[in-house]
């Protein structure tokens, strides 16, 4: 059975978790309450939220597909309601403008949708979650949620993730250090392991939260649209110029400048991989900033009831402002109308022949799929034959879903953790084992004595290619079999342990997430100009626009959020909605192709 063909939605309501206190200078996090507690304190929000009047998640999210009229002309029409595609959906329909998203699965969230098995609810993938803030406006999860009327109770982790390191020269044992929600503590449980690095440590992490600060004063818009960068230069110009100032660094070369230790840049390779799927030398920096600093400002919050939950409510906030989520509705091609240069998206037909016109369309999949399969590669534009050059599949998971008795795990066992044997197979299929066990968090995962257990690798689809369905079956329990061997070191009992389990491959990935091959998302074929690199939301074919990880700043949930809320804005200006300065537009974007395709 794959990983997520069948899915029994169901969510609690309620308010917001009380936010842990934030002071690094002023923005530095006490750690999280010890777990049992927090775990009491959950079971005891959900029974109170039972009766809650809080705008919250409802927990029937595909009830109101199927009524997505035909014969309008929509503002935009979305491909896929992952959260790149509901958050464009949400920033649009919050803003008055008439939206459909078209979904070929029964559910709204793609990469961040949630499913159910004798009682154990699964994430799909993404787990970890940034930007559940309320400070700032990096909290882009808050504020998409927030534009369309929702709010959800989550749960603070008092850790990002815990790390088991491989034996190095420093540490011939191997090591461990956990990234605490408190910064200072993270900093300090890193320094004691690289004592000789103390100085270079703290230099290269103030240098991230350079980036953060910088972030989180801006209203965070479409950086293709000239009016709206003009205004934050003119209110935030040294946040604006600290950004400017990184736009084309990656993050290697800034740990680099301060960290001369190889084990220690090992490590900061893997904190950047862990997220980014490539190293510190090809990971930008700006990314980094945020990733490496929200975690210790907003932290990682667990939404109560799972992850799908937030798509599910997105879902409904879009619906409730009068847009339209169609599920089912697997989108076959882009129609174009016109010719040559005067070629523009006008709509889409889907597998069943229904047709969707829109002023504009949204393709929230890959731009493999949006580009091979849904316009033609014979029509690729120059543009997309550069992103290919530059960009390239990253490998995708496979995935390993184990409902598990509670004592397997470890006394103070954390929600993520990361397994690391050997430096030099890190970035290798089955080289990192990423683990994840939200029901530390949130217990109503699962039934009492039990937890969900979630372990991760990446793998490629063409260890998969070509084999008949017993032939694939045994190889995925031969597959998994060894990485619960392994995992066994850090959770001794695992597989006695085990209730049920159920393995995903990349080509489960492929099928139910319909991303090509399976894939985490575009990686850099070469090192990266920064940020500058990775597409905004415009294509070259006038009226088609990407959103997703296919555009800047690329994987994440957050990330992706980030793209809906540029992609949202600059559809608005474009469709007349929202303010922008006509002449000026055009020259500073085609300025900022010219730079983009020299970058
Ligand atoms: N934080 C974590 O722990 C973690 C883990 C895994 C993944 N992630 C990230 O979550 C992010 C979510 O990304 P996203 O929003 O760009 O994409 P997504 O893949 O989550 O969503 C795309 C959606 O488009 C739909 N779709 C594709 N082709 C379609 C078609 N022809 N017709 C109709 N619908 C179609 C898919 O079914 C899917 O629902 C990814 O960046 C991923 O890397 C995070
Ligand atoms: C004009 C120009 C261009 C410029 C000028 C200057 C300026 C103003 C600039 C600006 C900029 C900006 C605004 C930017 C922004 C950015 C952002 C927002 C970013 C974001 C990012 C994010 C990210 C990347 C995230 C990510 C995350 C992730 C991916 C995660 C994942 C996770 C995982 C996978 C984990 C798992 C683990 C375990 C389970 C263990």
């Amino acid at each position: 059975m794959s990983t997520a063909c069948l899915v029994a939605p169901g969510l609690a309501a309620g308010g917001r978790a009380a936010p842990l206190p934030a002071t690094h200078g002023s923005q530095r996090c006490a750690p999280g309450a010890p777990r049992l507690r927090q775990a009491a304190a959950v079971r005891q929000r959900r029974r109170a939220a039972s009766g809650a009047t809080v705008a919250a998640a409802a927990p029937e999210a595909p009830a109101r597909s199927g009524g997505a009229p035909t014969d309008i002309e929509y503002d935009a029409v979305i491909i896929g309601s992952g959260m790149g595609g509901l958050s464009t959906a949400a920033q649009m329909a919050a803003k008055g403008a008439k939206v459909v998203v078209l979904e070929k699965y029964i559910i709204p969230g793609g990469s961040a949708a949630h499913f159910e098995r004798q009682g154990f609810k699964f994430d799909v993938g993404s787990s970890m979650m940034f930007g559940f803030g309320d400070q700032g406006t990096t909290n882009l999860m808050t504020r998409c949620l927030a534009s369309v009327g929702k709010r959800l109770e989550t749960v603070p982790d008092p850790t990002q993730i815990h790390y088991h390191l491989p034996p190095g020269p420093k540490h011939p044992q191997g090591w461990q250090v956990k990234v605490w929600r408190d910064y200072e503590r993270f900093i300090a449980d890193l320094t004691e392991k690289f004592p000789h690095e103390r100085e270079g440590i703290r230099k290269l992490y103030d240098e991230f939260w350079k980036v953060f600060n910088a972030l989180n004063t801006l209203e965070l818009k479409s950086l293709e649209e000239p009016r709206y960068l003009l205004e934050q230069f003119g209110q935030h110009p040294l946040a604006c110029l600290t950004l400017a100032s990184f736009v084309a660094t990656n993050t290697g070369d800034c740990a680099r400048k301060w960290i001369k230790d190889p084990e220690l840049l090992r490590f900061i390779d893997l904190e950047c991989f862990l997220w980014s799927t490539v190293n510190a030398d090809l990971t930008p920096l700006i990314n980094a900033g945020m990733v490496f600093c929200d975690r210790h400002y907003g932290g990682i919050n667990y939404p109560i009831g799972g992850v799908g939950g937030i798509p599910e409510a997105m879902a409904d906030g879009i619906t409730e402002l009068g847009s339209y989520v169609e599920y089912k509705a697997n989108v076959k091609e882009i129609v174009l109308e016109g010719s040559g240069e005067e070629q523009r998206a006008v709509g889409v037909r889907l597998a069943d022949g229904r047709v969707f016109r829109g002023k504009t369309v949204v393709s929230n999949a890959t731009r493999w799929d949006t580009f091979e399969g849904m316009i033609g590669e014979d029509k690729l534009p120059e543009s997309e034959k550069l992103f290919r050059n530059r960009y390239k599949k990253a490998p995708s998971f496979l995935s390993i879903h184990i409902g598990i008795k509670a004592d397997v795990l470890p006394p103070g066992s954390e929600c993520h953790q990361i397994i690391v044997e050997d430096w030099e197979k890190m970035e290798e299929s089955y080289g990192t084992l990423f683990v994840s066990i939200p029901s530390l968090l949130d217990p109503s995962l699962c039934p009492e004595g039990t937890h969900t257990f979630h372990a991760f690798t990446p793998d490629w689809i063409d260890n998969w290619s070509g084999k008949e369905r017993v032939d694939y079956e045994r190889k995925k329990e031969e597959v998994a079999d060894a990485i619960v061997a392994r995992l066994e070191r850090v959770f001794p009992g695992l597989k006695a342990g085990t209730i049920l389990r159920e393995v995903g491959t990349p080509r489960t990935h492929r099928r139910f997430l319909n991303r090509s091959d399976g894939s985490y998302g575009p990686i850099p074929s070469r090192r990266p100009l920064g940020m500058l690199s990775m597409p905004f939301n415009r294509t070259a074919v006038p009226g088609l626009y990407c959103v997703g990880d296919s555009t800047f700043p690329g994987q994440g949930v957050n990330a992706v959020v980030f793209s809906g809320f540029g992609c949202a804005h600059r559809v608005l200006c474009d469709l007349g909605k929202q303010p922008t300065l006509p002449g000026v537009d055009q020259a500073y974007n085609a300025m900022l192709n010219a730079v983009r395709d020299r970058a």
